[in-house]
């Protein structure tokens, strides 16, 4: 990777220097407003998507959550009003549950159900779609893949958000710039995960500046960490906005350092406005409706005294009729220069937007390159957690010998037809559980990042899916192989390379089944539920495979159970490959009686056919196309649902 030559340094020795970044920074972060830059870097910028000033206006913002059947409706925003202008780190402050996230999540587009209300864009109705082009979203919690160090997430982000025909030397320089400027130079080469909670917060921030947003949507940037940290993110916030953009945070309850370098603010109490404007005007505000701030007294702190109402819960309402619920710009600098929807109309007009509107496509790049990247990525990870990795191919081995010293040469003998048919059984007991668990424990942390991913129009969902599927199938294979070749020659299967491809086969679309049950759960549920569903909703498949009950004697009112049981599908294509294909009588030991002698005598008495094969691998490939198609959909549901 090109911008692997990077030393790994120690995570404490943080290059940055927040008091340089105005003039650092300059506009290397922002490329596309890079001003006297040379003539190569000029090539680089002018393929990096050029973005105009955005300045936002909201009005009569309603936000209603249910609160469940029969519970009813809470709203959470009452028709708040806003500005937000370009050039300025704005704080949306305000006691906890005032409804600040759900603001941010609203103006982000993040929320949009239950939402009422109207948002312009540079004087027009905001257009979703194109408005995600020009903004991003960064959660509170660092979404970052963590196996990965700082680099390698940098270039695979360009990758997926760069136009693909700029080469990677043009690329690595956009990532030079944006790590350089945020002091992440230095930690090239550390890994996600061991970043401190600061250097997280910049790199998240980094992964975003690749596309060059010129709106940024901050949750609680500060939270979790130290004041020094606080301030180089919140520094680091103020140096992007001076560059031309409209970055939006909401914070806590900020020091008096911390909030002065805040240009504006927005305080929300219990889902109203009750100040808009600079931060130095608070003050002034505070004094002029007659609460003025105590000296002394840190402006940040007393306003969310007054908005959790310790100072009487009247003073909501009357700063909130004062600041006309957001409505009044009076208190912004030189309100009169603030331009009208019509003045910022003629300002940007409609021919402008159609040069900016790059492409049909939702995200960046092509499907094609997005996918491949991802899968580029998933390898990466999997060759990084090698712990997982190995421990799939260990459990694999360990399990296959296991079962075949259990059952050693149990494949070949007349009298232990039985014993065998336990040992399939018990194949895909494994087949079924390891798969489906895995997938179900770790799929809901990978939930996060997509949800984050997806939103700020990194690739879009099928490409995500299609990539973790091939990712998976390599290692599947692999380790099914491993286990299916000693537990098979162990326990003395026959050894016919037909029979034992046929067992490979059952053994493998098992797996896939497995796994694609295993996505839907891990989709819709959390890890806990999740557990808790997969071995439960195994139960019946196994119950209905003809496993202790056998098919010919499950109550007919039960019958139905049997198809819709994967296992059974399995269970009956391993019988297949073991015993079908006309296999000759077995071994048998001539002193004892050996009822199984002739493999049709056990094929009658469990009610199986071994000319069923081909049909078990068209229900497993049904099986495993419509699980797989209803675990997409139901990602999909979920990412809907979220908002
Ligand atoms: N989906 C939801 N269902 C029910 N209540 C909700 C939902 N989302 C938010 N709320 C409630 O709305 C209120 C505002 O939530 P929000 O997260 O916006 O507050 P906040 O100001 O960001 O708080 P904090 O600073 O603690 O994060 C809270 O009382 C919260 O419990």
């Amino acid at each position: 990777m090109i911008l692997a030559g990077a030393q790994i340094v120690d995570d404490h020795s943080v290059a940055y220097r927040p008091e340089n970044m105005p003039e650092t920074v300059k506009s290397s972060v922002t490329p596309a407003i890079k001003e006297g830059s040379s003539s190569q870097d000029a090539q680089v910028v002018a393929k990096i998507p050029k973005r105009d000033l955005v300045d936002i206006q909201f009005t009569n913002i309603t936000c209603t959550v249910s609160l469940g059947i029969n519970k009813g409706h809470k709203q959470i925003l009452h028709g708040v009003n806003g500005r937000l202008r370009p050039n300025q780190l704005i704080a949306i402050m305000g006691p906890s549950g005032a409804g600040k996230s759900t603001l941010l999540d609203v103006l982000s587009g993040y929320r949009i159900t239950g939402v009422a209300g109207a948002v312009f864009i540079n004087g027009r109705g905001r257009i979703l779609k194109r408005f995600k082009r020009m903004s991003c979203y960064i959660q509170q919690d660092d979404r970052l893949q963590g196996l990965l160090t700082v680099g390698e997430n940098m270039a695979l982000a360009a990758d997926l958000k760069l136009p693909t025909k700029l080469d990677k030397y043009e690329k690595g320089e956009v990532i030079e710039d944006i790590l350089t400027n945020l002091g992440l130079y230095e930690h090239m080469n550390t890994r996600a995960a061991q970043l401190s909670g600061g250097q997280r917060k910049r790199l998240t921030i980094a992964l975003e500046l690749i596309s060059n947003p010129r709106i940024m949507f901050l949750d609680e940037p500060t939270t979790g960490l130290d004041s020094s940290s606080c301030t180089q993110v919140v520094q680091l916030c103020r140096s992007l906005a001076h560059q031309g953009r409209t970055i939006v945070c909401t914070v806590h309850q900020p020091s008096a350092s911390l909030f002065a370098l805040f240009d504006h603010v927005y305080v929300l109490a219990a889902g109203y406005c009750m100040y808009q404007g600079t931060t130095r005007n608070l003050v002034p505000y505070l004094e002029q409706a007659g609460i003025p701030c105590p000296m002394y007294h840190n402006p940040a702190d007393y306003i969310i005294e007054l908005a959790c109402g310790e100072y009487g819960e009247d003073k909501i309402g009357y700063l909130t009729t004062r600041a006309e619920n957001g409505k009044d710009l009076s208190w912004f600098d030189n309100p009169d220069t603030i331009p009208t929807m019509e003045g910022l109309r003629k300002q940007y007009p409609l021919s402008v937007l159609k040069e900016q509107d790059t492409g049909p496509g939702e995200e960046e790049t092509s499907q094609s390159n997005q996918r491949m990247v991802l899968i580029k990525r998933g390898f990466l990870k999997a060759k990084r957690d090698a712990m997982l990795t190995h421990l799939r191919l260990l459990v694999n081995v360990i399990v296959g010998i296991m079962l075949g010293s259990l059952f050693v040469k149990a494949g070949n003998e007349g009298n232990r037809v039985i014993e065998n048919y336990n040992l399939l059984f018990a194949i895909l007991m494994h087949h079924m559980m390891s798969p489906m668990m895995l997938t179900i424990l770790t799929f809901p942390s990978e939930m996060s990042i997509l949800i984050k991913e997806h939103f700020n129009r990194w690739y879009s969902l099928g490409s995500y899916y299609i990539s973790i599927t091939l990712v998976d199938l390599p290692i599947s294979i692999v380790s099914c192989a491993v286990f299916s070749v000693i537990v098979y020659t162990m326990s003395s299967q026959p050894l016919e390379i037909v029979r034992f491809l046929m067992f490979f086969a059952i053994s493998l679309y098992t797996v896939l089944v497995a796994q694609s049950l295993g996505l839907m759960i891990g989709a819709v549920f959390n890890v806990v539920n999740g557990t808790f569903l997969g071995p439960t909703i195994s139960v019946p498949m196994m119950m209905f495979a003809g496993f202790g009950v056998t098919l010919r004697d499950l109550p007919p009112y039960l019958y139905w159970g049997s198809y819709i049981s994967y296992l059974r599908y399995g269970l009956e294509g391993l019988i297949g490959a073991i015993y079908g294909l006309e296999r000759p009588t077995l071994d048998c030991d001539q002193a004892v009686y050996c009822h199984y002698k002739h493999p049709k005598t056990f094929l009658n008495i469990i009610a199986m056919s071994p000319d069923m094969f081909w049909w078990d691998v068209l229900a497993l490939t049904i099986f495993v196309v419509v699980l797989r198609v209803a675990a997409f959909l139901l990602l999909k549901w979920k990412l809907k649902a979220i908002r």
